[in-house]
């Protein structure tokens, strides 16, 4: 009889069915490359009755988990649910059990790695998540292994394929910002609450991850400065356009002598910067090392197969170590502890975007103000808005954000002033 290795899979959503064609479809190939045969015994999945789009084996599907970690056969599960509960129980218990585990998992990685990789450990099991983050791309394989001869500097780039689709299509097609949420929803992007998308946290979980792995420090996400897409409105994306601009979420991590700077939000890159080309649901992250140089990584950050595509390259490594009998070989890297840098010590350029009265004198009194706290400015735009309003659009130089937030509470205080409309960082460029 022909030898396998066995598999859980728990979750048979967008990435599970991914997961389930490829082993399928690619299955004499994956054979070859592992050197043994793979196949899924059991998945896991909350509703039996759905409708699948695939040919199961009979009896495949279970909504019980003992079917799986009580199973000595099965000897790696994927965790492919999302959420950290009930998967950070199941992935433990997996582990305790001496099973490898393979997770797109963000969340649960992003929370919870310390403790994971401690079970990972003691049990020496693999504990593979190349998929939570950037999805295809091979990211985390890259900073753990191809890059580790280097000093990483910098990691920064398009790590939410959600909201990217929604600004290119926001940007290039005047799309409203639900009805593009919906689609990305449709296409299997966004996740189970896309607040996690837009509101930026799925970003600032995966910055969180590269960075841990990057700097070799765990950051905790509660340190990571995080801020979403909500506030970007039509007027913003069309002054970024006269500006020479385009918005991007991004994930920014910098390693800096004094600590480490880790912050997700909409930032101004300027069109000719090779991010400013990632469009629709690709994602891409730039790796400054020090011996390497600049690296660029480009691909599908979200969706079925892309997403999966990553999954079974880890199931091929986990199950290459366990018949060699080295599960573990690669566990946890943060072996330093660097602190992580206040948002206020962020060194950016900033567009700020302020409704004022239309009169004269105010463009001064505001400049003012910025001068007071050392803030210069690059550019200004004066727009006339509705009776007897304007709207002001300044570009600063590269200056410390607390000095920018210390002037904006002044300015708010301006008689003259009616609202501070927006605030959005500018990278990219010298
Ligand atoms: N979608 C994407 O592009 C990407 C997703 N990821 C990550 O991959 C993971 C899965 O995402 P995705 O496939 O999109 O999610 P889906 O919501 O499409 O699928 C989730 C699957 O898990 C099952 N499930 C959820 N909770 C339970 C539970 N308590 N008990 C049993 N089964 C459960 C569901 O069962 P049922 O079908 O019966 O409802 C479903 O099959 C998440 O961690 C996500 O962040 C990572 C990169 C990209
Ligand atoms: N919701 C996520 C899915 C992949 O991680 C995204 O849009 O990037
Ligand atoms: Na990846």
């Amino acid at each position: 009889m022909e030898q396998v290795i066995k598999i859980g899979l728990l979750g048979l959503g967008t990435v599970g069915r991914g997961v389930y064609r490829i082993l399928a479809e690619n299955r004499e190939n994956i054979r070859q490359r592992v050197g043994i045969g793979l196949e899924i015994k059991k998945i896991m999945v909350r509703n039996l009755d759905k409708d699948r789009g695939l040919s199961l084996p009979e009896g495949i599907l279970t909504t019980n988990i003992q079917d799986i970690t009580n199973d000595p056969e099965i000897k790696i599960v994927v965790e492919v649910l999302g959420g950290i509960q009930p998967a950070l129980d199941y992935v433990l218990e997996a582990l305790n059990r001496g099973k490898s585990v393979v997770t797109a998992n963000k969340d649960m990685v992003a929370e919870h790695g310390q403790r994971l990789f401690k079970a990972a450990q003691t049990n020496q099991c693999d504990l593979l998540f190349e998929a939570s983050v950037a999805g295809g791309i091979p990211i985390i394989r890259t900073l753990k292994q191809s890059l580790a001869g280097n000093r990483i500097d910098e990691v920064f780039g398009i790590i939410n394929g959600t909201t990217n689709y929604m600004l290119t299509k926001m940007t290039q097609e005047g799309c409203d910002f639900k009805d593009v949420l919906q689609e990305a929803q449709a296409k299997g992007y966004a996740e189970a609450d896309p607040t996690a998308d837009v509101g930026g946290f799925d970003a600032a979980r995966k910055i969180a991850i590269l960075a841990s792995i990057a700097f070799n420090t765990r950051i905790p996400l509660q340190q990571v400065y995080t801020e979403g897409i909500t506030h970007i409105t039509p007027q913003d994306i069309l002054y970024a356009n006269e500006l020479g601009y385009i918005i991007k979420l991004l994930g920014i991590a910098k390693n800096r002598p004094e600590g480490v700077e880790v912050r997700v939000h909409p930032t101004f890159i300027p069109k000719d910067h090779p991010l400013a080309a990632v469009g629709d649901a690709f994602n891409a992250v730039f790796v400054r090392g020090n011996a390497v140089g600049d690296t660029m990584f480009y691909g599908r950050g979200a969706g079925e197969l892309p997403t999966a595509s990553a999954v079974v390259a880890d199931i091929m490594d986990a199950a290459r170590d366990i018949i060699r009998n080295v599960p573990g070989i690669i566990g946890c890297t943060c072996f330093k502890q660097l602190p992580v840098l206040p948002v206020g010590e962020t060194l950016s350029k900033y567009y700020i975007r302020l409704r004022v009265a239309d009169k004269p004198g105010v463009l001064a009194s505001i400049a003012l103000v910025f001068g007071n706290k050392e803030v210069s400015l690059k550019s200004v735009i004066q727009k006339e808005a509705t009776g007897k309003t304007a709207e002001l659009v300044l570009v600063t130089h590269r200056v410390q954000e607390q000095n920018v937030q210390d002037a904006l509470m002044d300015i708010k205080q301006l008689s003259s002033v009616m609202e501070v409309a927006n605030v959005i960082r500018v990278e990219g460029e010298e």
